[in-house]
């Protein structure tokens, strides 16, 4: 459904994106992690058009809607989320009567339909950004640190609720994030960015358990497995 091939882009002679391939098959779920400035968003921009690769094709068969990281910028702050979902209900010729199923979907209730987005908490109001994206009834939805801003119970209940949206609507998933830790419960293959480069990729299991690259294995160890403590500070004068 998305192909994704040797792509590459250069801002004024610096390579951010080199030769990078990928697939993203209908319905499948696709997370591409590697740390900052690997060349993650810059993918994930070029896919859903907001940018121009240097070169290279894209071919995308259906629609493509965004989640970004800060839904407080992303969201109209004097647009309640009825009128939000409704606006894009109606601009993609959908019946309104969606609104409440949307809802529904993303775990907000129905009578939060009336709030704005700063009655909302982090997490409420990704799951508006979340609704408003599946609203247009896209083929794929890219996450770029959908969840990176919130709480670790937070991120917990809205990956279980792109893991839920994903098998209610047949959408496709594309997942950028710096943290494998979060890419086990929503994606089932994964690509390992580093410097723009693709260093490994293939079934997120095989890759947490069996990382073949130096890249990869440094990212795995540096996941906290549970029961993990943070280490208390050290100075304690
Ligand atoms: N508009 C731009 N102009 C110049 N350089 C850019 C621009 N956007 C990105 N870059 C550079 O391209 C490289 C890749 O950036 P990109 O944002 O794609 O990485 P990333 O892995 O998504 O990191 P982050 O998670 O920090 O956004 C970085 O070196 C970055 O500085």
């Amino acid at each position: 459904m998305l192909d994704v091939r040797d792509l590459r882009k250069e801002y004024r002679g610096a390579i951010a994106v080199d030769g990078v391939s990928f697939a993203v098959p209908a319905g499948g779920s696709l997370a591409v992690v590697g740390e900052s400035g690997s060349g993650k968003t810059t993918c994930a921009r070029i896919v859903t058009g907001l940018e121009k690769a240097t070169s290279g094709t894209v071919t995308l068969h259906g629609s493509v809607q965004m989640v970004f990281q800060d839904p407080y910028q992303s969201l109209d702050r004097r647009q309640t989320v009825r009128g939000c979902l409704a606006e894009v209900l109606a601009h993609h010729g959908r019946d309104r009567s969606r609104l409440g199923e949307l809802l529904d979907l993303v775990g907000l209730d129905r009578r939060l339909g009336d709030a704005l987005p700063r009655q909302l908490s982090g997490g409420q109001r990704q799951r508006v950004a979340i609704a408003r994206a599946l609203a247009a009834e896209p083929q794929l939805l890219v996450l770029d640190e959908a969840v990176a801003a919130l709480d670790v119970s937070i991120q917990a209940q809205i990956l279980n609720l792109l893991v839920d949206a994903r098998a209610a609507t047949g959408v496709a998933y594309l997942f950028i994030t710096h943290d494998l830790s979060v890419v086990r419960h929503v994606c089932t293959d994964v690509v390992v960015m580093s410097r723009g480069r693709v260093v490994e990729s293939g079934p997120v299991e095989r890759v947490l358990h069996e990382p073949e690259h130096g890249y990869t294995r440094r990212l795995v160890a540096s996941v906290p497995r549970p029961g993990w403590v943070p280490r208390r500070a050290v100075n304690r004068d």
